[in-house]
């Protein structure tokens, strides 16, 4: 693909001959005036006896009779013993040269780097360049780009370097193809590199998520989005994720010790959904679901006619491939008597939860409050309604501990849900209407959980339309920047507490 040799830069050097125990003196004698090299030790075996070492001299020191040293040095180390001066080669090579270094020499000088947008993987592998060909981030073992069209000529090039440079961190190495047209929003991929394995597990703050890179929809940069919403959620809160992907808001919200009710029309997410609950041992806490977010949110919301077909109304949400093992086999049982007694713990809100800070925008840049006359700060909103938010699952002071499998089995989510979570940007919205939500939550006073809606880059334009779609007014709506996916566009969640009376002129 190219010539390796070509990066190689031969350095004549001198080195000096010491006695290997007194290497260490000499280092502290000579300080300034060894190599000094990222990767390159100074000090290395002589070839021609056991007994001694070569310090390798900096380029600096140009003369074999060391008069670039000064005398006062010299002197000290003569003292010491008798120095010998020998010429010493040195090829840094392909091998030595960074990412950055190889590739600002392939790529065409002048050639128009984009500069990146997106935010890199923390634990950035990728030095600046690597940054400007937007190089969007690692998942796992598969390092992702999405190279720029003046820059797909070079792309296979690219690749090899990213793939010599971090293997074996990195196994395989894919370019985007085209923009993502299909509703399971998973990019096309070309691999560029390395071996075919898509299949990979990526670690999120201590959950570990098991996915196929090139079935399943997976943003490593949403990590903070996925973290700041489980921090607003209490232990024993019911969840309802419509758009759960593989799990990174279902999976840490059921370690924390909430019920989660998680859905995907994705049956590859769904898949891999359930096997993430079993690999982080949640899987009594969480239900998953494998069909359209409309059917899903109106059956599992529905009114059930008794207690006693509770389990057939369930059955129809239930994950499509419950042979295989929804995820909670035990999952909406009837168990009478845990449900008597969990009804018995007195429901409480206790909001003194880290992210209720993010939620009322103190403090975070990133929270913009839509503030209007009558409103009053969404915390607020939430403490006040706090009384009536009560879950039948909650328990005072069951924080971290796990519960019990029962728990999810005691969840009644057509009584009562906390939070809903709808991740899907710009088209969440359409979830909202009366024919998805209204007609389940007029039969029951349904209207006190919190909805997290990631919207579009026009913030106010997704309220109208959440509040045209509930047909009420949005009291203390919350638009968080989760990030930025443009220059000069960024995309929000917005949150709000459903409104009493949403769809009043829907009721029948
Ligand atoms: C942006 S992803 C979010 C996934 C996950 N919440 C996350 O943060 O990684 C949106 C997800 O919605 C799913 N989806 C798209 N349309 C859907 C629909 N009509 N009903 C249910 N899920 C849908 C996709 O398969 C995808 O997994």
């Amino acid at each position: 693909m190219f010539d390796e040799s070509k990066f190689d830069v031969n350095l004549e050097l001198w080195a000096l001959r010491i006695p290997r125990e007194l290497c260490k003196v000499a280092t502290r004698l000579l300080n300034g005036y060894l190599l000094d090299k990222p990767r390159v030790k100074p000090i290395t075996e002589d070839p021609t006896s056991e007994k001694n070492r070569y310090m390798i001299l900096s380029e600096k020191v140009q003369n074999p009779d060391l008069s670039d040293i000064p005398s006062r040095k010299l002197d000290e180390l003569k003292k010491l013993c008798e120095i010998g001066v020998v010429p010493y080669s040195l090829t840094l090579g392909y091998s030595y040269w960074s990412a950055d270094h190889v590739l600002k020499q392939i790529l065409p000088a002048g050639v128009e780097v984009p500069s990146s947008f997106e935010t890199i993987v923390k634990s950035s592998i990728y030095a600046s360049l690597l940054s400007e060909l937007s190089i969007l981030f690692r998942s796992g073992h598969i390092a992702h780009l999405n190279i720029h069209d003046e820059l797909l000529a070079y792309k296979d090039v690219i690749a090899k370097v990213i793939y010599d440079k971090n293997h074996p961190r990195i196994k395989t190495i894919v370019n985007k193809v085209g923009t993502i047209t299909n509703e399971f929003r998973v990019p096309k991929f070309e691999i560029l590199a390395g071996d075919s394995d898509m299949v990979t597990e990526v670690k999120q703050y201590g959950a570990t998520f098991k996915l196929d890179y090139g079935l399943v929809y997976w943003n490593s940069r949403l990590e903070h989005e996925h973290i700041r919403l489980v921090s607003l959620f209490q232990p024993g809160e019911i969840i309802c994720d419509m758009f759960a992907g593989i799990g990174p808001f279902a999976i840490p919200a059921a370690q924390k010790g909430c019920i989660v009710h998680a859905n995907d029309l994705n049956p590859d997410s769904i898949h891999y959904l359930k096997i993430n609950t079993k690999l982080n041992k949640v899987d009594d806490f969480v239900c998953a679901y494998n069909m359209d977010a409309r059917k899903f949110i109106s059956q599992l919301m529905g009114t059930p006619v008794s207690e006693s077909n509770l389990e057939s109304d369930a059955s129809t949400v239930k994950s499509s491939e419950d042979s295989s093992g929804r995820v909670s086999d035990k999952a909406m049982a009837d168990n009478p008597s845990v449900t008597d007694e969990v009804k018995e713990v007195p429901a409480s809100f206790s909001s003194d939860v880290e992210g209720a800070k993010n939620f009322s925008g103190k403090g975070d840049e990133s929270v913009i409050a839509i503030k209007r006359p009558s409103d009053s700060s969404l915390e607020e909103n939430g403490r006040s309604n706090g009384a009536a938010v009560s879950s039948s699952c909650r328990r005072k002071g069951s924080t971290n501990k796990r519960l019990r499998s029962a728990e999810l089995s005691t969840s009644k989510p057509w009584e009562h849900v906390d939070h809903v979570i709808m991740n899907l940007p710009a088209s969440a919205l359409q979830f909202l209407g009366p024919d998805v939500l209204g007609s389940s939550l007029l039969k029951k006073s349904y209207n006190k959980f919190l909805m997290f809606i990631s919207g579009s880059a026009d913030a106010f334009k997704d309220l109208i339309v959440a509040e045209s779609a509930l047909n009420a007014h949005i009291q203390d709506p919350v638009f968080h920047r989760v990030r930025d996916v443009a220059p000069n566009k960024a995309m929000y969640c917005l949150s709000f507490r459903l409104p009493e009376g949403c769809f009043k002129d829907n009721k029948d």
